[in-house]
């Protein structure tokens, strides 16, 4: 059977309705697909204590999360995804990469040009046709 895996993602955007993108290195799984950052939430946590835990220490930054965007369920070849977004905004700090190959920040209009992880593209999907 395969592994379920319930992940959280932070889509944070700043003033100029940017978003904050993260490239997978080669050596991490799903290598080389685009992600909103964040990561696997552990047991007795909520999603957004997930999502706080998984920015500082994948960005060293801290976020503050919103409103929820996606709650999608996609099947790899391997295991089964369940990705949560947020919504989310900086507080303190400016991320940088510690595990990601590239981070980028893209206009709103063009995350499609990023190569997404495919349990993404709802998400990125309805990022892109707000207002
Ligand atoms: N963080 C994040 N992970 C995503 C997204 N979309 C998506 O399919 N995933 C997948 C990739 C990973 O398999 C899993 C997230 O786990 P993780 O971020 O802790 O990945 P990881 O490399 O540490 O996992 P592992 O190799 O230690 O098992 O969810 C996304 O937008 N953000």
């Amino acid at each position: 059977m395969k592994k379920n895996v319930h992940v959280v993602g932070a889509i944070i955007e700043n003033e100029r309705q940017e978003i904050f993108c993260a490239l997978r290195s080669p050596d991490m799984t799903l290598a080389n697909y685009w992600e909103f950052p964040g990561g696997k939430i552990e047991v007795g946590e909520t999603p957004e204590q997930a999502l706080t835990r998984e920015i500082t220490e994948e960005f060293n930054c801290s976020i503050k999360v919103g409103e929820k965007v996606e709650d999608t369920t996609y099947e790899y070849e391997k295991f089964i995804v369940r990705l949560e977004t947020y919504k989310a905004r900086l507080l303190k700090g400016i991320p940088v990469a510690i595990e990601h190959a590239e981070t980028r920040w893209v206009p709103r209009k063009e995350l499609f040009e990023l190569n997404f992880a495919p349990a993404d593209i709802p998400a990125v999907e309805k990022i892109m046709n707000e207002k």
